[in-house]
């Protein structure tokens, strides 16, 4: 069974993030506390901002007192509105230094915060199990760490502070209104709880909105990406306008959850507007008729009205501020689906002292059993590789790959036992089993810009073998006719390569890491026969005082190996040598003569 610490639900067919949706009262509670603790880090900085954006208020406040003192003024002549203009002058100054400011600090911490995010994504994803990681497509990856976190910057640099500052403001006038007339001010309460309450349905639709939006623009971004890595394949079948069309109709899909984001959104800021309007009609309406019947001033309701007015502009930056808000925390619940990727589990703690024992390298497999998803893959598997070639042969689907998978503990056995030197795997810290192993996966793919660096990947201080290695895999001649030799760069997926260099690099690597137990998935299936034989002498070298364990379909491997381990339908069906094999076993007679065992320019064996 694949072992994952945490749980994934399976992707929401709509959202993509698990079964939790903006519907879910408890998914939107646990968004916001997630949003708060993001805030966590920079809550000072963002309490300081706050106060420099209210006293940016205060100075807007201030100005129409002094204005109002400088018309008051007037007759006194120039001489004395020197100060008072002085000051206005001083006080615009100020309010343009705050504003530019918190505009500058807002953005600076929106964006360390998406920094931060998508370094702390970054991780969980690289210690993510493979099973967890592989199960989900790489553009939806790619989406939420680049996209989903870019929303995030929005809503912390501005909305927080707004939806702190605003309500200030409001206050400021509610309280000064009840100095009024304290029925009024029931009035106003009264119609904007009413506008509150139709604000959290449309506030509701956003987030919805933004998340359904987010979701296609992941799967617009996996199907691009797919079509990308497949490309030659996408020409040579003439799919263009096909994945055209398919990628494109992900677009329109985006574009219409966006358009009723956008609708949603359109729909608070009316709402809001709407609101202040209304409220004041209605507060002149029943203000006059309380002025007609001599309970209330005029320069009382005028003064009303007049705050009224001022509340139009905080009002609004309310609901616009909850708005990006409730965009940010649908960013933050995609966000959180990766942060809940299952990571590989520690070594348990009662076995921390376990180290792997010195000698010659053993890798032995007791009595394992393996499935995918309760699908048995491997069944009572058991063979020894000590030092020497060990090959592991057999059909396609047969569990070759998934046996070199529980070695590195990718996946852990269901049952039985792996072990290197003695001592079960799953006992070993990973780090330092993997230390000891060297992996070439079945794709040979390859991380570094450069030749250099693809063959160094994961090498620490091995590059004075670098030319032995390259030697070794038969790259010398090939290395040293590039333009730029071991710095020549080799595309960003190493297609400027061919597939068996590519190989042969992927083997250099492996071998450059200096392992017990080197690990090769097909690493020759792409080799001329030339080239596999100066490999097959490299491995016949190195297998001298090292586990080679090679999966192949190609004869000539075969051919070499000190033991060979055939597997059929997930158990081990013989062990021995080619020869011994070749008289006793059918069906490796049968692997034998199938096409595809011999490399280029092979001869059969007479
Ligand atoms: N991640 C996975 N999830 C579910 N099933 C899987 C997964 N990986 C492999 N399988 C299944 O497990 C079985 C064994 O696969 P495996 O890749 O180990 O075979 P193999 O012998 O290496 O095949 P090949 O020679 O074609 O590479 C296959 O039936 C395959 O479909």
């Amino acid at each position: 069974m694949i072992e994952e610490i945490a749980v994934q639900a399976p992707p929401h067919p709509e959202t993509g993030t698990g079964s939790e949706t903006d519907a879910d009262p408890a998914a939107r509670r646990k968004a916001s506390r997630l949003l708060w603790g993001y805030l966590k880090p920079v809550r000072a900085l963002l309490g300081g901002l706050l106060v420099l954006e209210l006293f940016a208020h205060g100075a807007t406040l201030v100005q129409p007192l002094v204005a109002r003192w400088v018309m008051e003024h007037l007759e006194e002549g120039s001489q004395a509105l020197i100060w008072p203009v002085l000051m206005l002058a001083g006080i615009a100054l100020v309010g343009m230094v705050l504003s530019w400011v918190c505009t500058f600090l807002l953005g600076r911490t929106g964006m360390r915060i998406v920094r931060d995010m998508r370094r702390r994504l970054t991780r969980r994803v690289l210690c993510g199990t493979v099973a967890a990681v592989e199960r989900r497509p790489v553009g939806d990856f790619l989406s939420r760490v680049g996209s989903d976190t870019t929303l995030l910057q929005e809503t912390v640099g501005g909305a927080v502070i707004n939806a702190a500052a605003a309500p200030v403001a409001v206050l400021g006038a509610i309280v000064l209104m009840g100095t009024i007339d304290l029925g009024m001010l029931g009035l106003v309460v009264g119609l904007f709880a009413v506008t509150t309450f139709a604000e959290k349905f449309a506030l509701r639709r956003v987030g919805e909105a933004v998340e359904q939006e987010q979701a296609k623009v992941a799967s617009m971004t996996s199907a691009l990406q797919r079509v990308l890595i497949a490309f030659r394949t996408v020409k040579a079948s003439g799919t263009e306008r096909a994945e055209e069309h398919r990628i494109g109709s992900e677009a329109d899909a985006a574009y219409r959850a966006g358009v009723r984001s956008v609708r949603a959104e359109a729909w608070v800021e009316v709402i809001a507007g709407a609101s202040v309007d209304l409220t004041f009609l209605i507060v002149l309406a029943v203000g006059a008729t309380r002025v007609a019947d001599g309970t209330l001033g005029v320069g009382d309701l005028v003064a009303f009205l007049l705050y009224l007015m001022y509340l139009h502009e905080p009002v609004e930056e309310v609901f616009h501020a909850a708005s990006e808000i409730a965009e940010g925390l649908a960013a933050v619940r995609r966000v959180e689906a990766v942060r809940d990727l299952p990571a590989e589990r520690p070594r348990p703690a009662l076995t921390a002292s376990v180290r792997i024992p010195d000698g010659p390298p053993e890798v032995r497999c007791e009595g394992v059993w393996f499935g995918y998803r309760d699908q048995p893959v491997l069944r009572d598997v058991g063979f020894v590789a000590p030092v020497g070639l060990t090959v592991l042969v057999g059909t396609s689907g047969a569990g070759k790959t998934t046996l070199l998978s529980l070695m590195e503990r990718f996946a852990d056995v269901d049952k039985g036992r792996v072990l290197l030197n003695g001592v079960d795997v799953r006992e070993l810290d990973r780090a330092e089993l993997r230390h000891r192993m060297a992996y070439v996966q079945q794709e040979a793919p390859l991380l570094g810009e450069t030749v250099r660096e693809a063959a160094l990947y994961g090498t620490e201080g091995a590059e004075a073998g670098l030319r032995d290695a390259l030697a070794s895999v038969a790259l010398t001649s090939w290395v040293d006719s590039l333009p730029e030799g071991l710095d020549t760069r080799v595309g960003e997926r190493g297609v400027a390569i061919s597939g068996g260099q590519r190989q042969r690099l992927a083997v250099a690597r492996a071998l450059l890491r200096g392992a017990d137990v080197l690990l090769l998935d097909e690493a020759t299936s792409q080799l001329d026969a030339i080239s596999e034989r100066v490999l097959l002498d490299s491995l016949a070298h190195q297998a001298r005082d090292r586990i080679v364990l090679a999966v192949t379909h190609r004869l000539s491997v075969a051919a070499e190996a000190d033991r060979l381990v055939l597997l059929e339908d997930g158990q081990v069906r013989a062990v021995g040598r080619h020869e011994d094999l070749l008289r006793s076993d059918p069906v490796y007679r049968e692997l034998v003569d199938a096409p595809g065992t011999r490399a280029n320019g092979e001869r059969p064996p007479r």
